[in-house]
């Protein structure tokens, strides 16, 4: 017997498009004389659809797109995710297609309503569990959250299934392998049942899902690991029920998983959403610097145009190390000195301003110079321009409206600027891109003369830990003090964080990377008298 596990890259709402992809997996499988092929959760749809899941008329597509599939598969019993309406109630179902026709469907029981999940929003729980069989062996359904709790597991032990078809849309973040290895482990050892955890791989919007499916038998030994943040299609041979011992691919560090996240995260964004390129503002500094090289890694070289908008403020060693990278990385490069504009937009507003010193308001309006001249390369070329604040900046609102932050994806938005650096240098040990300068130097924005980040702000070591600390731990004031950070950077940040909900509120989407971004997963009210960092 021989299970394949089909770890894709499904498009939310190109029903056709993923059809094709099983499909064609499916054939592939077929070939190697593979008897089941388990998909991903909610693989006909893509994942998360959100509120096409309110539509009707997507059920009905749905359901077309299914019973179209299963007509076109012969040979090979298909375990495809999609979303299903039975007497008005609509589920996260699981349906199994064979001899042209969907033979059972499992619904999902555990709904995840936490951090980026809605599922409570679309879907009826299911209640019962669903086991077929294939060649002798009996084989139970469970769906993602299922294994993350008791209960799915046990019912399809109790209908008794011999192991577990898992099909799961897992976003990733930073060490979530992890917590699903553990997870499965815990089901494992109550119920004693080999588990196939098939997983999507892909960017949508902010999430990004690393795929890295794997077998572990009934003992919780890993014996199949698929690799991280690519489509594969993995064959696992069984004895009986006992799946045999396959390729284990090493999951990748830290620094190497995060930054094929945000390249993958890139990649789809700018491809599932027909971009033909991407343009970016690139100034010398170290966050353009990675921008950059993510965005030719995730879309290649001759789809990337940067421009460098020097002022008066501008370091020659700024001009020179964009120019170096441009070089490197072979890559459209143009320089448009903002001089010109600034100095008109001081004069049109000079009455206006009746000789009130320079302050933010003349450095916003360069990065807004910068911004204009970006979107004005976008909108006659059609390509996307990607912004290169990072997760500390947008914490403290450390970046202009309309300026740095005006166009259509936020690559670094959830990289802490320590991890910037690291990123920085992992990706200079694969070939140096990134001059040595550019990640020693301290940051600055060049808005005004011997500007520096950390006049502004505290070092960012502390601003990172304080941001970590309030933002995706939820500690208060007190308890961060108490973890031995000075009280006055600790009031000031949280300060900051709060009061800056509404530029974030209006910042474009970006990959989601740590347990908790600045997106799905973080809802705060930009009104609020609520004020933490005064207890
Ligand atoms: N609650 C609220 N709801 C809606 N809008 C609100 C608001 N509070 C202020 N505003 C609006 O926002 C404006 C202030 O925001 P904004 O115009 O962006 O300007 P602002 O936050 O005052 O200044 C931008 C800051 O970011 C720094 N910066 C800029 C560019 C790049 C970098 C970098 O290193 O990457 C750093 C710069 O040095 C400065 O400290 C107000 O004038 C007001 O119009
Ligand atoms: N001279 C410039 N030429 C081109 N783009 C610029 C220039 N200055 C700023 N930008 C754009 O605005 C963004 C914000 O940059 P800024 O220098 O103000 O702060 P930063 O956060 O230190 O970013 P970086 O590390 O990339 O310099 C830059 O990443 C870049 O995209
Ligand atoms: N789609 C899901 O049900 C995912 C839930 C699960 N906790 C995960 O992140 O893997």
């Amino acid at each position: 017997m021989k299970i394949a596990i089909a770890q894709i890259n499904c498009t939310v709402g190109d029903l056709a498009g993923n059809v094709a992809k099983i499909l064609d997996y499916a054939n592939r499988a077929k070939a190697a004389g593979v008897q089941v092929m388990v998909t991903p959760e909610l693989s006909l749809t893509g994942y998360p659809p959100e509120d096409l899941l309110l539509r009707d008329g997507f059920y009905a597509a749905c359901d077309q797109a299914l019973f179209g599939l299963a007509r076109d598969t012969q040979g090979i019993t298909l375990v495809i995710g999609h979303p299903q309406q039975v007497d008005g109630q609509r589920y996260n179902a699981a349906s199994v297609l064979r001899d042209g026709k969907v033979v059972s469907s499992y619904h999902k029981q555990i709904l995840p309503n936490h951090s980026v999940f809605d599922e409570v929003r679309y879907f009826s729980p299911g209640t019962e569990p669903c086991v077929f069989e294939a060649d002798g062996i009996k084989l139970g359904i469970n769906i993602c959250a299922d294994i993350w709790e008791e209960g799915a597991a046990t019912c399809a032990l109790n209908a008794n299934a011999d192991l577990l078809l898992v099909l799961n849309a897992s976003p990733y973040h930073m060490d979530k392998q992890v917590s699903r290895y553990h997870a499965v482990r815990e089901r494992i050892g109550e119920c004693g049942l080999p588990v196939f955890y098939v997983n999507l791989v892909g960017g949508q919007d902010e999430l990004v899902f690393d795929g890295a499916s794997f077998v572990m038998d009934g003992a919780g030994v890993l014996v199949h690991q698929l690799p991280a943040f690519e489509e594969a299609l993995r064959i696992v041979e069984l004895e009986n029920d006992r799946p045999l011992l396959g390729e284990v691919v090493p999951q990748p560090p830290v620094e190497a998983s995060v930054y094929k996240a945000l390249c993958l995260g890139v990649r789809d964004y700018v491809m599932k959403n027909g971009f033909p390129g991407v343009v970016l503002g690139l100034s010398g500094g170290i966050d353009s610097a990675l921008t950059l090289a993510i965005a030719v890694d995730a879309v290649g070289a001759e789809r990337v145009q940067a421009v460098m908008m020097p002022s008066e403020f501008t370091a020659d060693i700024s001009l020179q190390d964009a120019q170096i990278m441009a070089e490197r990385l072979q890559i459209r490069y143009s320089e448009l000195p903002i001089k010109l504009a600034f100095d008109s937009f001081l004069r049109t507003l000079a009455e206006e301003f009746n000789d009130l010193p320079f302050d933010t308001t003349e450095e916003n309006i360069q990065a807004r110079i910068r911004g204009t001249l970006l979107m004005a390369l976008s909108n006659k070329y059609g390509s996307i321009v990607l912004t290169t604040g990072n997760k500390s900046e947008m914490a403290v609102g450390y970046a202009t409206l309309y300026g740095d932050m005006a166009g259509g994806f936020a690559v670094l938005k959830d990289v802490p600027k320590t991890l910037v650096y690291r990123l920085a240098r992992y990706r200079n040990s694969l070939g140096e891109v990134i001059p040595e300068r550019v990640i020693t130097r301290a940051p600055s924005a060049e808005l005004r003369h011997n500007q520096t980040d950390q006049d502004a702000l505290p070092p960012y070591e502390i601003l990172d830990a304080i941001m970590e600390a309030y933002v995706e731990h939820d500690l208060c004031p007190h308890d961060i003090i108490a973890h031995g950070y000075a009280e006055k950077d600790v009031r000031r940040v949280v300060k900051l964080i709060d009061s800056n909900e509404f530029k974030r509120r209006q910042a474009p989407v970006g990959v989601r990377v740590t347990p908790r971004g600045f997106g799905k997963d973080r809802r705060y009210p930009i009104t609020s008298k609520y004020r933490p960092w005064l207890e």
